[in-house]
């Protein structure tokens, strides 16, 4: 680094923490933990003469580094400023991401003119995880752009730059955490204690990456869908955790009803407290395409998952039909499915075969257990059924399972519990019912399954409401 920019790199490092836009003591994250250290770059857009300097040192790095990316884009929103002046004093075109999630209907995400196979270089402020950066990435990669390159202002040492690495995007910074504390140490404005509290803190708090991920032991149930999102292969379960902390919702509504009005009437009350919507299409009396169009609707405006709960259950080549074909042509619609593994994996490859068709991302729940009374599937089937998605990680979104030590040291992948109700242990036909406290927070469960629990109450808005503050407390209470 040439000695004009460490001049500019310590100047810009002491007037950050000059306005507070990194802080030290204690702080409660997101996730609930407690860190040492707080950066909050949003204060920057207060001091244009620090966002000045902080695009002056990236187009710096950017031409040392002989990043010869065509466009820049700015993780939003903290970022946007910053790549705005890149773009500006660079002379780099922009485009701008919409925070917005894929996948419904055909809303432009990437914003700006461009071509494709061009390569784009992602600003970001801050990486821990490297999950945002990784977002922006594959929306910019979904519309045709190159990315090779994340230039981030403070890498946290968390194990961002790695993951981002398998992902096959090189990332460079400014400062590591490391070189920021130096600078504020070397010019007295932390104390050596200071230092070591934040560099215990970095190093007990390393976020795994999927290869880390099978070696180590990691426990899903302590971390946040944010953290897993970038563990997972499978591009749909990354939409789902990202979608559940959006809404704050980890709830999948059962829409057992048989007449289309009334599950579309549902949808619409349901709609803003759910994550996903299930359906058993084949016990709808009145099934048609325009009821599936009026329910993309409601996904659309309500941000919500569909889901056919089908439960695959033959061999690959007529699950293929059953999936794209016939009456209901499942994949051209259902974002997810279920399937059973009993006819081993040539199910998996038959949907793989579909998957790899469809417009959008896809994923299937394996089911490794099931909720009702006396089922076949004991806990050795179960492992077995884990076993053997291995390979097919990239269309697996999850598992429907009772038990959550199953998939302790499976982080990327969801656990769908079926079962949940509040006042009832039964329905008298097998089923058996938990509470959302136990099923998220003793039994594992990412996302929790509820059917009459909420279409059987009298005003249904309202209980989709209380399932969901329910699960969502006791999701927030697990990972603390
Ligand atoms: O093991 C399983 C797998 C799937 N289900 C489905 O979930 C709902 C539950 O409805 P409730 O009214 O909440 O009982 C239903 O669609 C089942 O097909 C399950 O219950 N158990």
């Amino acid at each position: 680094m040439s000695s004009n920019m460490d001049v500019c790199l310590k100047e810009l490092a002491l007037k950050l923490h000059e306005i507070d836009a990194v802080k030290f003591g204690e702080f409660k994250i997101k996730s609930g933990s407690m860190s040492p250290v707080y950066f909050d770059l949003r204060v920057i857009v207060s001091y244009p003469e620090v966002l000045s300097m902080l695009a002056d040192l990236v187009n710096d790095v950017r031409i040392k580094e002989k990043i010869t990316s065509k466009y820049v884009c700015g993780v939003p929103y903290t970022a946007l400023p910053i790549a705005t002046l890149v773009s500006v004093k660079g002379n780099l075109p922009m485009l701008m991401r919409r925070k917005e999630k894929k996948d419904y209907g055909t809303k432009k995400l990437i914003e700006g003119h461009f071509k494709c196979g061009e390569d784009c270089l992602i600003v970001e402020d801050i990486i821990t995880s490297g999950g945002s950066v990784l977002e922006t990435a594959t929306d910019l990669r979904n519309d045709g752009l190159l990315v090779k390159t994340a230039l981030v202002i403070i890498d946290r040492e968390q194990g961002g730059k790695k993951r981002l690495q398998e992902k096959e995007i090189q990332t460079l910074s400014l400062y590591t955490m490391s070189s920021f504390l130096d600078i504020l140490l070397e010019a007295g404005k932390i104390s050596p204690k200071v230092v070591e509290d934040v560099l215990k803190y970095v190093a007990d708090n390393k976020i795994p990456t999927a290869g880390d991920a099978a070696e180590i032991l990691v426990d899903r149930m302590k971390m946040s869908f944010t953290e897993r999102s970038v563990l997972t292969k499978n591009p749909l379960a990354r939409e789902l955790f990202t979608l559940m902390e959006v809404k704050k919702s980890n709830l999948c509504l059962a829409a057992d009803l048989t007449e289309a009005g009334d599950i579309l009437n549902l949808a619409a009350e349901a709609g803003p407290h759910i994550a996903i919507f299930k359906v058993h299409v084949d016990a709808i009396r009145d099934y048609s395409q325009d009821f599936i169009l009026s329910l993309q609707k409601l996904a659309e405006k309500h941000k919500f998952f569909l889901f056919e709960d089908r439960k695959f259950a033959d061999i690959g080549n007529t699950v293929v039909n059953q999936y794209e074909a016939g009456n209901f042509q499942i994949s051209s619609w259902a974002h997810i499915v279920t399937s059973h593994i009993l006819p081993g994996v040539g199910i998996l490859k038959g949907l793989r075969q579909v998957m790899e068709k469809c417009d959008g991302d896809r994923g299937t729940f394996v089911v490794a257990q099931l909720s009702s009374d006396g089922a076949l599937t004991t806990s050795s089937y179960a492992q077995e059924a884990i076993r053997l998605t291995q390979g097919f990680e990239e269309y697996v979104t999850g598992f429907v399972c009772q038990d959550g030590k199953l998939l302790k040291n499976h982080p990327g992948v969801i656990q769908l519990i079926p079962g949940v109700k509040i006042d009832a242990s039964g329905d008298g036909l097998g089923q058996q019912y938990n509470s959302p406290a136990t099923v998220i927070g003793i039994n594992g469960g990412d996302i929790a399954v509820v059917g009459r629990g909420i279409y059987e109450a009298k005003d249904v808005a309202e209980a989709a409401e209380i399932y969901r503050s329910a699960l969502w407390e006791a999701y927030m209470k697990r990972i603390e």
